[in-house]
């Protein structure tokens, strides 16, 4: 722990603890939006794996990829990717190999996560490879586990999961119940690792990141450079300040994040924007994100219950909306996104299921709340499909029609915001409609610049599109006024 400070103290932070919440990070200087608070390699990380998709070992790649031959598991997209991981998938491919077809098939990310930090921890013990104040096993070991809140259902699948790292390990010595605790450790500190554009890659564990404590209204956001985690502050964070991030998709109303955060994190939050609503202005916010719109289409009046629990009653208008009407579209759109809409994904026929998207947005047009959450994520959806099939047109109407959500339900500097304003731009570009591309790449620039940085290949790439964006623009205004 002294090591730790120590460490932190050259980069203006301490770790402190707070009732309540266990350990903080704080801040020892002032810090400014855009600024690097702390940025962290994790201490083990591994690739997502899914039926479509494989990636490198090393930087997550998903192109030329090779089966490392020893183990039949894990890809590699070349010798420099094999190379710099070798001392530790050397004893991986070890135990792996030994594992027969069936069980290699049951070595899942999270799996791997634990053996890796096993054999990690043994490397470091042994000095083969080299151990810092901010990369060590200690860390890891400071972590909540959170063992005495967790349910019985639960307990039983680490216990299970436990098991299966010990089989492949081998390791006569090693403690069940440490490693049943650690997969509780993974579950409320591990991260999600994603791209610049926020799309998922893998899981890392990055020890002093997982310090940083949550809130709704985060002062600081959790990025990432191929595999190096980055906090950045989004806002002025004053000497003395716990330095906060969001753990969640933070669109939702108070119920819904609560309750993600007890499921996943164990805790209650309160956080300004947790406490700050009252009860009333809690319902009214649950009712626009995920209500049901009024009868009237040119009503944007939130809908509740009635009492003699018949409807739903528009508190603007007054306008009833029946309970059974409400059930049928409901049901439809269920039965829809159930059954087609995710297989169609899942096999990758975008066609398919473009089309039922749009049936589902139909309906939740009817259905939803303007403002909706749902309907939000499903124009998201759609926008994705549409681009894939570079139907550009129809892709920026749907993106035009979410950002008035995304202005809604996240802050001004906000990076999924930042990266629908790109979205936009680009579109716009394509379509040849500069001036607004201009102001959208703009918008973008405003803000993924303080939640990216400027100096990765992607904000490059971004910033040499809105030049390139402007002075298309300028000339086209000068060819106009000749
Ligand atoms: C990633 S850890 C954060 C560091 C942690 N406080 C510690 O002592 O190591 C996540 C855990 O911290 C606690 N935590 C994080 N944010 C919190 C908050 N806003 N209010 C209360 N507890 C919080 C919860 O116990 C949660 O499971």
């Amino acid at each position: 722990m002294e090591d730790l400070q120590s460490a932190l103290k050259d980069r203006n932070m301490t770790v402190s603890t707070i009732a309540d919440k266990g350990r903080c990070l704080l801040a020892t200087r002032d810090f400014y939006p855009g600024e690097v608070i702390i940025s962290q390699e994790p201490y083990v990380c591994v690739p997502n794996k899914s039926s479509v998709e494989t990636r490198c070992d090393g930087c997550f790649a998903t192109s030329n990829l090779k089966k490392c031959s020893g183990c039949q598991v894990v890809w590699y997209c070349g010798s420099k990717c094999q190379k710099s991981d070798w001392k530790l998938h050397r004893l991986e491919c070890e135990v792996l190999s030994k594992l027969d077809k069936d069980k290699r098939k049951s070595v899942t990310p999270s799996i791997r996560l634990m053996v890796k930090l096993y054999l990690r921890r043994k490397l470091q013990s042994e000095k083969i490879i080299p151990s810092t104040a901010i990369d060590n096993y200690n860390l890891v070991g400071a972590l909540v586990a959170h063992m005495s809140d967790i349910n019985e259902e639960q307990l039983v699948l680490y216990a299970q999961m436990a098991n299966l790292v010990k089989i492949i390990l081998q390791w006569p010595e090693i403690d069940i119940k440490e490693i049943a605790e650690n997969f509780s450790k993974f579950a409320c500190n591990a991260h999600t690792i994603c791209d610049s554009e926020l799309r998922p890659l893998g899981t890392g564990l990055y020890p002093v990141i997982s310090i940083i404590n949550h809130s709704c209204l985060p002062n600081s956001v959790l990025v990432f450079e191929g595999k190096s985690a980055i906090v950045r502050a989004v806002q002025h964070i004053p000497k003395g300040s716990e330095v906060l991030i969001s753990y969640i998709e933070t669109a939702g109303s108070t119920m819904t994040r609560q309750k993600a955060l007890k499921d996943q994190y164990l805790f209650t939050c309160t956080c300004p924007r947790c406490v700050k609503l009252g009860q009333y202005d809690d319902v009214q916010e649950s009712a626009i994100l995920e209500g049901y719109r009024c009868k009237n289409e040119k009503c944007c009046g939130f809908l509740l219950r009635k009492t003699d629990g018949k409807g739903f009653q528009c508190q603007e208008c007054g306008l009833v909306r029946d309970m059974e009407e409400i059930k049928k579209i409901a049901t439809e759109v269920k039965a829809l996104s159930e059954d087609k809409a995710s297989k169609f994904c899942s096999t990758g026929n975008c066609q398919e299921a473009l089309t039922i998207y749009k049936m589902i947005e139909k309906l939740q047009t009817e259905l939803c709340h303007p403002f909706s959450i749902s309907l939000m994520q499903t124009r998201e959806k759609l926008l994705k499909l549409l681009m894939e099939l570079e139907h550009w047109r129809e892709a920026l109407a749907y993106c035009k029609l979410t950002l008035p959500v995304y202005q809604r339900v996240y802050p001004a500097v906000h990076p999924l915001l930042g990266l629908q304003y790109y979205t936009c731009g680009k579109l716009e570009w394509y379509l040849g409609d500069t001036q607004s591309a201009v102001k959208s790449l703009t918008k973008a620039v405003d803000v993924l610049r303080i939640t990216h940085g400027t100096n990765t290949a992607f904000m490059k790439d971004l910033l040499m599109k809105l030049e390139e964006a402007r002075a298309e623009a300028s000339y086209q205004q000068s060819s106009k006024d000749e």
